[in-house]
């Protein structure tokens, strides 16, 4: 063990307390640098599991709840016995209404020109991402819905072949009928974009139109 200059000094003084108080903070040093490093190897082992194993990371919520939308995407519902349908998803205050179809067999012609179906690339998933993303940061704002104005929807629901739903979800605020929502939109005739669109609570007033 190498001692200091002022432990030497103790040491040369008889100066036995000193000496040992010295040698105790020399044991302390010795034991709070094996801790950091044991400290420091778990960490790296951890990070470096979590970076190296795809399983792991993928646990996270965020991408269980990417994998719930995905199972519900545009294209698992073209598969071959897959259905199309449209959902629309609603929020009153104090109540969740949350409302799907599905079922329509794959070469309904309703199929192709149905809700929430664009000209452009961006796939419904995309774009419920985006609605989902920032319904949460925009809830008080009435004018937007989703990152998207009321007009841009609006313009997006042209079609006059576009659907009600079949089925709505109704339950009061924390009730979970997300889940439930998430849930029933696993199977693939389910179709369930992922916002709220809030047409009880906010847009009652522009009709059926609006709502399909
Ligand atoms: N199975 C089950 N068991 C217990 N709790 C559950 C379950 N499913 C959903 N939840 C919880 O329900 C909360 C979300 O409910 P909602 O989807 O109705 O929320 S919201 O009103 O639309 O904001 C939300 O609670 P908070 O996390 O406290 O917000 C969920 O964690």
């Amino acid at each position: 063990m190498d001692f200091t200059t002022d432990e030497l000094a103790c040491v040369r003084r008889h100066d036995p307390i000193g000496g040992m108080n010295f040698l105790n903070i020399a044991r302390r040093k010795r034991k709070f640098v094996a801790f950091t490093a044991i400290v420091s190897v778990c960490g790296y082992l951890v990070y470096s599991m979590l970076i190296c194993c795809p399983a792991i990371s993928h646990s996270s919520g965020v991408r269980l709840r990417q994998n719930l939308h995905i199972l519900g995407s545009e294209d698992d519902l073209r598969q071959p016995g897959g259905g199309d349908g449209g959902l629309h998803v609603y929020g009153v205050d104090g109540v969740d209404i949350h409302g799907f179809y599905g079922g329509v067999k794959p070469d309904d012609p309703v199929k192709r020109e149905n809700i929430w179906e664009d000209e452009d690339d961006e796939t419904d998933t995309d774009r419920d991402f985006e609605r989902y993303d920032d319904e949460d940061t925009d809830d008080t704002n009435h004018t937007r819905l989703g990152g998207k104005s009321v007009d841009s929807i609006a313009a997006n629901k042209t079609n006059a072949t576009r659907k009600l739903p079949q089925a709505v979800i109704i339950g009061v605020k924390k009730c979970g009928t997300r889940a439930l929502l998430e849930f029933i939109r696993m199977h693939p005739d389910v179709r369930a974009p992922g916002p709220e669109v809030h047409f009880f609570d906010r847009f009652y007033t522009l009709g059926e139109d609006w709502y399909r």
